[in-house]
């Protein structure tokens, strides 16, 4: 399950727009990194890149390599729709289908990639979702009604499981937290703690305690001006970057001396 990501100097654009330049970075499996930094800096441009889902965009592409337990993702040959399924994600404002029933919900991926399932298949793997995200027991008596009608902090654990359905490798996470509530951040940031076990996951917080709460490793990105490239700054454990910071852009964005 849980695999380590290696990054070999990508450099990433938007058209002839360099956004984001020359990262080096290699996350660990079974660990939670956080990436912080200023907005504008690229985080989630270079988060993006991680499952191939920048190159939705016309004109995005990038120059480098990702290699997920050493097998590049940019290789010749290689089919973005199997890597988004290794490679789940997370977005910031939570997107179940909202007519459509939870359980479906929770299924959709793996319809999505074309797996037929038997009743009992389904509503074990429903189950098995649905408490992995740990909203089972506040959702198994309506699994019928649309995920349009939870709460904002139950859809984002909906699409959680939504996503840990489909068995990834790695969790993408874009600011899973930006439109909850305290006591859903909460719940969310437990959870992610709880599914490192299973998930090497990378998560974008504008939050830095946030990342210091739930992250082992933290990367700080930067940007020199408006019309630059986003740099990856300093990478280390999560106490290190906040505690004893070895750049000054590092120390200086952590303890609120930025601009
Ligand atoms: N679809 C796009 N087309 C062209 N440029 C884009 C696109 N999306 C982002 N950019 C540019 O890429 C750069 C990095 O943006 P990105 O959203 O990755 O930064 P970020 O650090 O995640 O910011 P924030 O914290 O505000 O979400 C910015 O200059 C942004 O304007």
């Amino acid at each position: 399950m849980s695999k380590r990501i290696e990054v070999n100097d990508l450099n990433v654009y938007y058209s002839d727009f360099l956004a984001v330049e020359g990262v080096t970075i290699t996350i660990e499996p079974r660990t939670v990194t956080a990436f912080i930094g200023p907005s504008g800096c690229g985080k989630s441009t270079f988060l993006r890149t991680l499952n191939r889902m920048h190159e939705v965009i016309p004109g995005a592409h990038v120059e480098g390599e990702v290699l997920i337990d050493g097998n590049n993702l940019y290789a010749a040959g290689v089919d973005p729709v199997m890597v988004r399924r290794q490679v789940g994600m997370v977005f910031q404002r939570a997107n179940p289908f909202p007519t459509m029933s939870i359980r479906d919900n929770v299924l959709a991926g793996l319809k999505l990639n074309n797996r037929r399932l038997s009743k009992g298949d389904g509503d074990d793997l429903v189950e098995k979702g649905l408490r992995g995200a740990n909203l089972w027991n506040e959702v198994k008596d309506r699994l019928n009604l649309p995920g349009g009608g939870l709460s904002g902090g139950q859809q984002q654990r909906l699409c959680i499981a939504r996503a840990i359905t489909v068995s990834p490798d790695v969790l993408l996470m874009d600011e899973p937290c930006s439109a909850l509530d305290p006591i859903s951040t909460l719940a969310i940031e437990d959870l992610i703690t709880e599914l490192k076990e299973d998930y090497t996951i990378v998560i974008v917080t504008h939050n830095m305690q946030q990342a210091s709460r739930v992250s082992d490793k933290t990367a700080f990105f930067n940007i020199a001006g408006t019309g630059k490239p986003g740099k990856l700054i300093e990478y280390n454990d999560t106490t290190a970057i906040f505690g004893s910071p070895t750049k000054k852009e590092t120390e200086d964005y952590v303890s609120g001396r930025f601009g």
